[in-house]
């Protein structure tokens, strides 16, 4: 499979990520089909994209007339047989093997021969996410960054099967829709994850044992080391409950070193995941 021969990307999760994906790949012209699990969720993950836009709109990144040909591009729908078409699949549904490995069965039978089937895992295994395909050299991880409009980033993660023509293809896709890559090994959390999981932890347990306050600790690392965001905040971005299950498949395969704060979990526990739900480290409207 070429860039070239690409023309429809399917996108498997309409969540935060997925609605990000479809809202950028639509952008750059490509014909994009978002599957989620239910009508509300598909229609929940267009709202999105229209927030989104307007976001940009309003900062005149893009005009009325570009958001208006990249809607008319994205179709929505809860079936399966629908990506039957796609040349390229992303998937960024929960995290999870058991889901993940369900989807990608599901996408082997349903897609023609040449699609490529990425994942956009933050720390799971693409070798294990492709062995329940017949084609594992087709399969590559293209893991985004969270808000998939803004952040420029995507880590291009290589499986024990992916072929150089897969990788090539993903890196050359990244590019066209405006992203820059570096490349991982697949070894749990990849580059970004496996250093940003543990910083995360250790601000989260810095609060949790009175070390200071917890908008000084994200004050303490935004002017002491010139990130945009603490990681307090950062967690609230991206919802405590996949930063919990990121840093306990990190835990689980790595060791001591990436065990969850306690603090996090707790939180977790209590329904209180960040941004989307309103409340997390900081309340939000
Ligand atoms: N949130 C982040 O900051 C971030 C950043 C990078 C990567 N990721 C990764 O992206 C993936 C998705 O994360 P998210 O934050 O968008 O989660 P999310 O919970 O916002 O969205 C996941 C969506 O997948 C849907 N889904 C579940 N099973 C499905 C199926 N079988 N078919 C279709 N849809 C299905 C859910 O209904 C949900 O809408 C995860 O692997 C996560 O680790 C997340």
């Amino acid at each position: 499979m070429h860039l070239e021969t690409v023309d429809t990307v399917g996108v498997v999760g309409a969540g935060t990520m997925g609605n990000g994906i479809a809202q950028v790949t639509a952008t750059a012209g490509y014909d994009v089909v978002m599957r989620d699990v239910s009508e509300e969720l598909v229609a929940a993950g267009f709202e999105e994209i229209q927030s989104s836009f307007g976001t940009l709109v309003a900062r005149d990144t893009v005009t009325e007339q570009e958001v208006e040909a990249a809607t008319a591009r994205i179709t929505g729908t809860t079936e399966m047989d629908d990506l039957a078409d796609a040349d390229l699949v992303i998937e960024a549904v929960t995290e999870d093997m058991d889901i993940k490995q369900s989807v990608f069965g599901d996408l082997d039978a349903v897609c023609g021969p040449d699609t490529v089937l990425a994942s956009n895992t933050s720390t799971l295994s693409i070798t294990t996410i492709a062995s329940v395909t017949e084609r594992p050299e087709q399969v590559l991880g293209l893991h985004f960054m969270n808000p998939v409009p803004v952040m420029k980033g995507v880590e291009l993660v290589v499986g024990e099967k992916t072929s150089d023509e897969t990788v090539t293809l993903g890196r050359e896709f990244a590019h066209d829709i405006g992203k820059e890559t570096w490349e991982a090994d697949d070894k749990p959390g990849f580059v970004v994850n496996r250093v940003l999981m543990p910083w995360i932890n250790e601000g989260v347990r810095a609060y949790d044992e009175g070390v200071a306050d917890k908008a000084d600790i994200d004050r303490g690392l935004t002017l002491g080391t010139n990130v945009p965001m603490g990681p307090l905040e950062l967690a609230d971005h991206i919802g405590l409950d996949v930063v919990l299950d990121a840093s306990e498949t990190l835990y689980e395969e790595l060791g001591d070193r990436y065990k969850p704060a306690y603090l996090l979990k707790r939180k977790v526990a209590a329904g209180d995941l960040g941004k989307k739900s309103g409340k997390g480290f900081y309340n939000y409207d």
